[in-house]
């Protein structure tokens, strides 16, 4: 239906469809797989609780969730990944940039170690989570952040065109 309308791309696994539609990883999966057998291109959200974070179980949690994902991307080119930590969603507290390309790193490395280090060097990892005109030329001169997932500050005009134009201006280390 959605590719009948000419819809490109869907979101799936964000962290409320996995808390309050209980999605959980081998859904979110059969999902994407679902989506790129229909031609549409997905961006696939995963991301820890605050909880989980702090008991030490954070690569434990992105990695179940990466797994599922993983085993149905037939096209990694028609996937994106999105790190969204919950905690950082609408809450106003953003990830440092550290916390953030600490992830990141990670994630590529998981998937160059699973598809090989072309798959990963050209996969793009996307960060969400109180995204906003201060904080993303920061987040986006970190080398694993290739761009955003931004929810409240796409409702101001200025501030939107800012995050999009952020990569460019971001100072690459
Ligand atoms: O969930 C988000 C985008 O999917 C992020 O929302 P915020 O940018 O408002 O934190």
């Amino acid at each position: 239906m959605l590719s009948d309308c000419g819809v490109p791309w869907v979101i799936l696994g964000h962290s409320e469809r996995r808390a309050l539609c209980g999605e959980d990883s081998a859904t979110v999966g059969k999902k994407v797989g679902h989506a790129l057998a229909q031609g549409l291109r997905v961006i696939a959200c995963i991301g820890e609780t605050l909880a989980q974070r702090e008991s030490g179980e954070m690569f434990a949690v992105l990695e179940e969730q990466m797994g599922a994902i993983a085993e149905n991307a037939s096209d990694w080119a028609r996937v994106v990944i999105a790190y969204e930590p919950v905690w950082a969603i609408g809450t106003g507290v953003v990830a440092t940039p550290a916390q953030a390309q600490e992830v990141h790193a990670f994630l590529r490395a998981w998937v160059g170690g699973r598809s090989g280090e072309a798959v990963a060097a050209s996969l793009r990892l996307l960060y969400g989570g109180s995204v906003n005109d201060a904080n993303c030329v920061e987040l986006a001169g970190q080398p694993d952040i290739d761009g955003f997932l931004v929810g409240g500050a796409s409702l101001n005009g200025g501030a939107f065109v800012k995050i999009c134009n952020a990569q460019a201006s971001a100072v690459r280390r």
